[in-house]
Formats: structure tokens, C-alpha cells, sequence
């Protein structure tokens, strides 16, 4: 049987919807989850192969999106939160006792700094903006993904309408670039 790329993935994907404003996400423990409220919907939601990103069990890739951080807050168990890594540009905030990582935040100077990243499988809701392309495509292979299943993994993807890419979509790596050449002195005018 092919491996998991996710749940959201693997049956087709489910068109969100343009009015939806936001909804609850909440952690996998059984009572006392953390519950966090987004006041908006995510956007560049996609699946991400890095070894960084939270997967559910059994799955190649994580599903995620960013909102604006002012749109994040934590609305039940806070307590429960801490920094999976404080080295990482993404801040992920996970549950210390089921894992889930509620969302991550970027701190440092950074193009992406003012989003917060997180994952709309942990709601119940319906209508997040679907999965609009895979990036870090490459990567499963860090973590054991034989070379030879990437061809599969790839077609997979494209199957069910998704774009891969081996880093971030061309929109992403373009925000990046410009934040970079700003910060060596380039001036765009009409951005
Ligand atoms: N091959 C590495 C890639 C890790 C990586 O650079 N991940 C990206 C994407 S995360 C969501 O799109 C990133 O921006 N990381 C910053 C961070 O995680 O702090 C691997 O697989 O580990
Ligand atoms: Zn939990
Ligand atoms: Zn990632």
C-alpha cells in the first residue's frame, strides 16, 4: 500500500471556502486540550515534507498554513504550551503531553515574521483554504523516505492537482528574495 502523504491529501482535496473567517484548533489529548482561536483563515496552506513541521502519525507530510499572528490566541490550556525549539526561525509551540504543535511563531527579523504558523487538521470546522502546493518536497528522504518512491510521491501530488516543490512555491521564495535584496539595499518601487 502507498504510504500516507496526509489525510488531506490522499482522497483528494476539499475546496475551502472564501467567506470562512477562522475556527478552533485544539490538541489530540483525550481531556484538557489546548485550545487555540484563529480570527481568520490561513493562507500558502500547503503540505510541507521538513523534518521540522508537525505530522500526524503515519504521514510523509504536515499540512500548513500561516495567519497573522494579532489572529492567534490560546484559549484554553496555555499552561500545556512550550517552545519545541527556540533555535528554529519557526517558534513551534507543541503540548507537552500529546505533542501537537499548536502554532509557530517567528520572533527574529524574517520575511515570514508577523505570521504564525499552524495546522487546520486540528479543527473541526470546515472550510480552511485547502492545500495549495508541497514544498520541501525532497526532504522526506532526511527522514528515511527511499529516493526511488519519490517519483510516486511526486506523481501523487500532481494527481490530485498539487504542485511539488523542493523548497517553498515561487510566490514564497520571491517574498523571500525581495526581504533579502531590500535588506542589501535595493529599493522596489510599486510593490
Ligand atoms: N531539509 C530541512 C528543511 C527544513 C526547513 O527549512 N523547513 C522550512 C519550512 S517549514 C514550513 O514550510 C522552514 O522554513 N524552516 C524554518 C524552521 O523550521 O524554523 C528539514 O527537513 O529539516
Ligand atoms: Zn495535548
Ligand atoms: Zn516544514
Amino acid at each position: 500500500m502507498a504510504p500516507s502523504l496526509h489525510p488531506l491529501v490522499d482522497n483528494g482535496i476539499t475546496p475551502g471556502s472564501s467567506s470562512f473567517a477562522g475556527g478552533k484548533l485544539r490538541c489530540h489529548c483525550a481531556s484538557d486540550k489546548v485550545e487555540v482561536t484563529l480570527s481568520s483563515n490561513v493562507a500558502h496552506n500547503h503540505a510541507c515534507g521538513c523534518s521540522k513541521c508537525w505530522k500526524p502519525t503515519g504521514s510523509l507530510f504536515s499540512i500548513v498554513g500561516v495567519v497573522p499572528r494579532d489572529a492567534v490566541s490560546v484559549t484554553a490550556n496555555a499552561s500545556k504550551l512550550s517552545i519545541v525549539d527556540k533555535e528554529a526561525t519557526i517558534q513551534r509551540n507543541a503540548c507537552k503531553d500529546c505533542g501537537v504543535h499548536l502554532f509557530g511563531r517567528i520572533e527574529k527579523d524574517h520575511p515570514f515574521k508577523g505570521l504564525d504558523f499552524v495546522h487546520v487538521e486540528l479543527s473541526d470546522e470546515q472550510g480552511w483554504q485547502e492545500p495549495q502546493f508541497a514544498a520541501f518536497v525532497s526532504s522526506i528522504i532526511e527522514q528515511g523516505t527511499h529516493p526511488n518512491q519519490m517519483d510516486d510521491v511526486r506523481a501523487k501530488f500532481k494527481s490530485v492537482g498539487l504542485q511539488t516543490y523542493d523548497v517553498l512555491s515561487p510566490p514564497l521564495m520571491d517574498l523571500i528574495s525581495t526581504f533579502t535584496a531590500q535588506k542589501a539595499g535595493h529599493i522596489f518601487s510599486n510593490l
